[in-house]
């Protein structure tokens, strides 16, 4: 099936031009969507996913002038309509008939996180996060809804690395209160459990909770993984810190709620899609940009400086090592040879690109800094 280029506007990827737009997408050219078989299984702790691709076939009844030899077709309301105004509408805000990708089983928190943003799409598991990123680029997933940062164990480096290796925009943002319950098989009691599984990150956040109970603690792939290996290995001593959806998916009981440390775990997860979305000021925006910089005293204060001389509050700043040239070596004729590390800077900063100060601010930037690319532009979730 062939795809053919046609204008959307939004942004280069390449970072070239802070203020230049270029138009870039996709459009199927002979009207029938490509349709994509998306399943979500798994078997063990792994949590496998079944994504398979195929081509639509037409099969609707459609009218052919050669079943009846020598006559007319009269069953016109089989035939093709034209395409209106109304097929060029954008997909309704409840997210129908969108398929989002994330990592992990059904019932995990980033299932969650994707429903809050798009409450009706259909979810598409993944085994890992590349897989997620993969499913978009490779047209079996709309969008992909992936975590980037954690307010009790911060960052998640493995995605922002990911987000420089693949070409995926960032559509959104979505922020996600975990309430971690812990679950075990029904007519199982706290007291009888020796192990409980989970995610590092929730049963590092329970830590009050299983220290109290006394259990072993063991790291899975996910929540959801957690709570579907109890369920489907009938494990009577072990228990599983996941969501109250992830019990009621796996059959298990909930034998506490809200367990963990904090009140407010939050969770901060990015919408990814493959073509941009047009930037607004009529509401509130952020961008993500990533550089990197000449080595120098003050180079990182000069950077910071060109959204401070235009009052752009800045969000979040990550720094990561730039895998492929870990190494600088400076030569100074004084002091012999160094190696330094060389880094990605990873900025979001609160303004739309349809700012003059955004647009100027990178311009500045761009004056300067050795790679700049802006990773998307979109509105800022103030939900909990
Ligand atoms: O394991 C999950 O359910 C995930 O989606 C990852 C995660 C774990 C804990 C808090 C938020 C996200």
């Amino acid at each position: 099936m062939a795809l053919e280029c046609v204008a959307v506007l939004g942004w280069g990827d390449s970072g070239s031009s802070a203020s230049g737009l270029v138009f870039n997408g996709v459009r199927n050219s002979n009207r029938t969507p490509r349709k994509c078989v998306c399943r979500g299984g798994f078997s063990g702790l792994s949590g496998h996913s079944v994504i398979k691709s195929a081509d639509n076939q037409n099969t609707g009844k459609s009218s052919n002038v050669n079943d009846v030899p020598g006559k007319l077709c009269k069953d016109l309301i089989s035939l093709p309509k034209p395409l209106t105004v109304a097929d060029f509408t954008v997909t309704p805000n409840d997210g129908t008939k969108v398929r989002i990708s994330f990592k992990g089983l059904p019932g995990s928190f980033s299932e969650d996180a994707a429903l809050k943003a798009y409450p009706k799409c259909e979810t598409v598991p993944c085994d890992e996060f590349e897989d997620a990123f993969k499913a978009v680029e490779l047209w079996l997933a709309d969008k992909a809804v992936l975590p980037i940062e954690n307010s009790s164990s911060g960052s998640i480096h493995r995605n922002y690395d990911l987000l420089l290796r693949h070409r995926l925009h960032i559509v959104g943002e979505v922020q996600l209160a975990a309430n971690f319950c812990l679950l075990a098989l029904p007519g199982i009691k706290a007291d009888q459990l020796k192990r409980v599984l989970s995610h590092p990150q929730a049963l590092a956040s329970s830590d009050i909770v299983l220290t109290q109970l006394g259990v072993a603690r063991e790291n899975v792939d996910d929540t959801a993984s957690a709570a579907q290996y109890v369920a489907s290995n009938g494990l009577r001593d072990a228990g599983a810190v996941a969501s109250a959806r992830a019990a009621e998916i796996y059959g298990l009981n909930i034998l506490a709620d809200r367990i963990q440390d904090e009140p407010d775990n939050i969770t901060r997860f990015l919408v990814l899609a493959r073509d941009p979305i047009i930037p607004r000021t009529d509401k509130l925006f952020k961008t993500s940009i990533v550089f990197t910089l000449d080595e120098g005293p003050g180079v990182l204060f000069k950077a910071l400086a060109v959204f401070a001389l235009r009052e752009i509050n800045l969000t979040k700043i990550e720094s990561r090592p730039q895998r492929k040239r870990p190494l600088r070596v400076v030569d100074d004729s004084n002091n012999g040879t160094a190696k330094y590390f060389d880094y990605l800077f990873y900025i979001d900063f609160e303004a739309s690109m349809a700012d003059p100060r955004a647009q100027n601010a990178l311009g500045h930037l761009q004056e300067f800094a050795t790679f700049l690319r802006v990773l998307g532009c979109y509105p800022m979730d103030a939900t909990l």
